[in-house]
């Protein structure tokens, strides 16, 4: 029922006629729209913006109500006062037994159409509307008793077929809504007597209706609005609604039926909108993504179950029940008169003459999809209501609406569409922030490796660089030495052979030698200090000259020139006498060589013996150092050494000689060892350069061996390999006995036997028999005797178990081979192994096999000495083994 004023006003959000995709929904409704209805004269009372709209006409269905118990009995004999054409949508209503009046509806249900069929044709499509942003009206009018709240408002507890209206339309609501996005309340009235109550607070009893002039949108701001979000709370309220109605009404002394019962379902929902055609082009190049618009459809179902309208008419009621029916044909009438006035395109329509039509003026005439269902009841005594009804129908269905959706800019939800894209930013940002950090830390980490790989090879070029030149400086240094040495020797050896050439004892050559050069060495210290003075004096002279300023710049450099001639003449009388020295001392070496070799008495010792001549050179030497240990001082171990890896061959059997020299006296054996003096021994004895090479390098090394802290380091450094393969090869007895001296003395360690056992001693030793040599065969003997020796210590202290090494590697056939050997230190070192041997039990079974036990025998009745032959007869008394061979053999000792 929109008035003027109504119609002229302007909605507060966009306004937007019903699309192609909402009225498809109005499509399956069995509202048809009817050529004879006219819409042109309900266009003046819509809005001014109504170019807008979709014209909806009121739909208008009438619902027959089966007859109850009581209109069976009483109008048993009479027909219904309507008949119904369901098929054509017609009613006729009779008016006598002849003549009948015909009217058409947009829906004519039968007393047979089902509850939800009523829905279905009724409610749905404005259901449907206002699901789509329309607002929606459902109004059921009729004579009391034919079946309004019936149809409007059975909850269908017991049987959900019979649910009405109201329950089906909050299902459909509640099934298409989204819980996230959408939101569904409800408010429940009652209009009474002109005063509107809250159902669901009755205390809320004057409830204003408040209008708003711009939108003509009106509203009940002081209903209660409850958010539903299920059916089950839905179902709640309206038994609240109507326990309370039944409540108020008792209170107020009324009947349900003489009020109007309004329940309001507000549906406000999300949509979005479409983005802007033509985004600027800094929307284009921004990473900001640009929402859809978001905006929200409120929209408004209304469901109004009317008082029943025959009392308005039938009323003769007097006090409140006057008052009572007053107020509702008040109300219905004014409905009447808005639906007349709109249904003939009146000028005016009286919507303030009642709350009802207030309240429902949007309904009619407005911008809402309205649906009546008029319900009637067959009974011909109430023919007359039933003909105001039909006749309230025919002329609500002249009113035409003009549907309009309402969309509003959905504020809330841009900000929270905005938040979330922020947040996204938020963490894109910080994302990408770390991804870069990451990325410079690993370019920072990247630059840092690769300057310390710049430092690095720069460091280890320098490092390259610094020792190249310090081996280019040693070579020189080295070169230098060599060639002093060289020079030496050779003036040693031309000095040593004119000696020889001439017949004369080497001594007394030597001696003449010596004191020549000492001549000659006293000579040079002479000229040496005469020059130092003169350095001397020239220097003071140089001083004064200086001083006194006096005799110009030429005269200081004459002096100068002076003083480095005589600087150059005193660094080369140093050289010199550097030269000198050598050449004496070698000459005293050479001396001492010659004079060991002639008086060498067989001892173990190559270089050494109790008759060493050593003494007799200190002697003749009065008392001074003995050249070799004046050599060791004055020229240097390290140098010594160093001529070990000399390149020139001579040097190289010059410095072994010298070294061997050094090797064999006791106190410098640490010093050589320490020096690096046995690697470069070995070396030599590896490299099986020259026989004499090897003889004394071997010497040396077997001079070293007699000390108990080289032992260990020769075997550590492969000197038993070494020595094994020496061993093998050499075929000069003086190189295999000092091969066999070496390895004899490495015999001697108790803690290398195993060791020197794996790395081939034994075989080595026994090896070197092949040569026969008295010399070699007696290193061998001692080497094994030694041996067993040690085995012997081992197995008593219970360090050692099983059979001898010594019989493993087979020594035993050589052993009894030569326990009687003419040489006597052989024959004493083999009987002393046999002794040792013997003493274990384990070996006793290979003894005897091997035929020992007849040297055993022998040993303890023949052997010259006295120690020895005491052993072996205990050793063999306190062998069961050894007796009971004895005793088979029938031999007593
Ligand atoms: N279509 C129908 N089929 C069967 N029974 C019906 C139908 N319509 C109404 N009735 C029954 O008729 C009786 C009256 O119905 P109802 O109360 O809905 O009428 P009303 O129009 O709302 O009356 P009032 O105006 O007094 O409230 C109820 O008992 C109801 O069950």
């Amino acid at each position: 029922m929109a008035s003027n004023g109504y119609r002229n006003g302007t909605l507060k959000g966009t306004v937007k006629p019903l699309t192609a995709a909402t009225s498809s929904n109005h499509k399956s409704s069995s509202f048809k729209s009817r050529s004879a209805i006219r819409r042109s004269n309900s266009a003046s009372f819509n809005t001014a913006a109504g170019d807008d709209g979709v014209p909806g006409r009121v739909r208008v269905a009438v619902r027959l109500r089966p007859r109850n118990a009581e209109e069976l009995v009483a109008d048993a004999d009479f027909a219904d006062c309507v008949e119904l054409q369901p098929e054509f949508k017609r009613l006729k209503l009779r008016k006598n037994n002849w003549d009948s009046e015909t009217y058409e509806f947009d829906e004519v249900l039968t007393e047979f159409a089902s509850q939800k069929r009523v829905y279905e044709v009724v409610a749905k499509p404005v259901v449907e509307s206002v699901l789509d942003g329309y607002n929606g009206t459902v109004m059921a009018y009729g004579q009391t008793g034919t079946g309004k709240t019936f149809t409007l408002g059975r909850l269908g507890e017991e049987d959900t077929s019979a649910r009405g209206i109201m329950v089906r339309s909050m299902e459909e609501i509640l099934a298409t809504v989204s819980p996230e996005t959408d939101s569904v309340s409800v408010s429940y009235l009652q209009l009474y007597m002109e005063t509107i109550q809250d159902l669901l607070d009755p205390a809320n009893d004057n409830i204003s209706i408040v209008e708003d002039p711009k939108t003509g949108d009106v509203s009940v701001p002081g209903a209660t609005l409850v958010d539903i979000r299920d059916e089950h709370t839905f179902l709640e309220l309206l038994r609240l609604g109507e326990a309370h109605r039944i409540a108020a009404n008792t209170k107020l002394n009324t009947e349900s039926s003489r009020s109007h019962a309004i329940l309001m379902v507000h549906v406000k929902r999300s949509v979005l909108g479409a983005d802007d055609a033509n985004p600027s082009e800094m929307d284009k190049s921004s990473h900001f993504v640009k929402p859809p618009k978001p905006l929200v459809r409120k929209s408004k179902l209304v469901l109004v179950d009317l008082a029943g309208s025959e009392r308005v008419h039938k009323s003769g009621s007097e006090g409140h029940m006057l008052e009572e029916a007053k107020s509702i044909n008040l109300s219905l009438s004014a409905l009447g008169k808005c639906i007349n006035a709109l249904a003939e395109n009146s000028a005016h329509v009286p919507v303030r003459d009642s709350k009802l039509t207030r309240l429902l003026r949007d309904s009619f005439g407005g911008t809402a999809r309205t649906s009546l269902i008029v319900t009637i009841g067959p009974s011909p005594r109430h023919r007359g209501e039933t003909a105001s009804t039909i006749l309230f129908g025919q002329r609500a269905m002249k009113v035409e609406n003009m549907l309009r959706i309402k969309e509003e800019f959905d504020y809330k939800s841009l900000a929270r569409r905005l938040e979330i894209q922020v947040d996204k930013l938020i963490a894109e940002n910080e994302r990408q922030q770390k991804a870069f950090d990451d990325e410079v830390e690993r370019i920072n980490l990247e630059a840092q490796n690769r300057v310390s790989e710049v430092e690095r090879n720069f460091t280890d070029a320098l490092e390259k660089e610094r020792l190249k030149c310090q081996m280019e400086y040693m070579e020189s240094v080295k070169k230098l030495e060599e060639k002093m040495i060289e020079n030496e020797l050779k003036h040693g050896c031309d000095a040593f052979t004119k000696d020889k050439c001439n017949g004369e004892g080497p001594s007394s050559s030597t001696a003449e030698d010596i004191s020549e050069l000492r001549k000659l060495l006293e000579e040079e210290i002479h000229m040496r200090k005469e020059a130092e003075e003169e350095v001397n004096k020239l220097e003071s002279q140089l001083g004064q000259c200086t001083d006194s300023g006096a005799g110009g710049g030429a005269e200081i450099l004459k002096l100068q020139k002076a003083l480095e001639d005589e600087a150059r003449q005193k660094k080369k009388l140093e050289e010199e006498m550097i030269i000198l020295r050598s050449q004496m001392l070698q000459l005293t070496f050479e001396a001492d060589q010659m004079r060991r070799c002639l008086g060498r008495g067989g001892s173990g010792n190559a270089y050494t013996g109790p008759d060493s001549p050593m003494s007799q050179v200190r002697d003749s030497l009065n008392g001074h150092k003995t050249p070799v240990a004046a050599l060791f001082e004055q020229v240097g171990l390290q140098k010594i050494l160093a001529l070990l890896e000399s390149e020139d061959a001579n040097v190289r059997i010059h410095a072994v000689k010298v070294v061997a020299n050094l090797a064999a006296e006791e106190a410098n054996q640490e010093k050589i060892v320490e020096s690096g003096g046995l690697n470069s021994l070995l070396m030599l004895l590896r490299s099986y350069e020259d026989e004499t090479v090897r003889r004394v390098a071997a010497g040396a090394i077997a001079n070293l061996a007699m000390n108990e802290a080289n032992q260990e380091l020769i075997m550590l450094q492969g000197g038993i390999s070494l020595l094994s393969i020496t061993a093998f090869d050499a075929e000069d007895p003086q190189t295999l006995r000092m091969v066999a001296g070496a390895i004899a003395n490495l015999c001697g360690n108790d803690k290398l036997q195993a060791k020197l056992r794996s790395e081939g001693g034994i075989k080595a030793l026994l090896g070197m028999v092949r040569c026969g040599h008295p010399d070699v065969l007696s290193q061998v003997a001692r080497g094994i005797a030694n041996f067993a020796k040690c085995e012997s210590r081992a197995s008593t202290n219970g360090i050692k178990s099983g059979r001898s090494l010594l019989i493993d590697d087979n020594a035993l056939p050589w052993i009894v081979q030569n326990a009687n050997n003419d040489s006597a230190p052989i024959r004493r070192h083999i009987e002393l192994a046999l002794c040792h041997l013997a003493q274990h039990e384990v070996n006793a079974k290979d003894l005897i096999n091997g035929g020992a036990l007849w040297e055993l025998v022998r040993i303890s009745r023949d052997c010259s000495r006295e120690d020895i032959r005491s052993l072996a007869r205990r050793t063999l008394n306190s062998s069961p083994v050894f007796r009971a061979e004895m005793r088979r053999l029938r031999i007593e000792l």
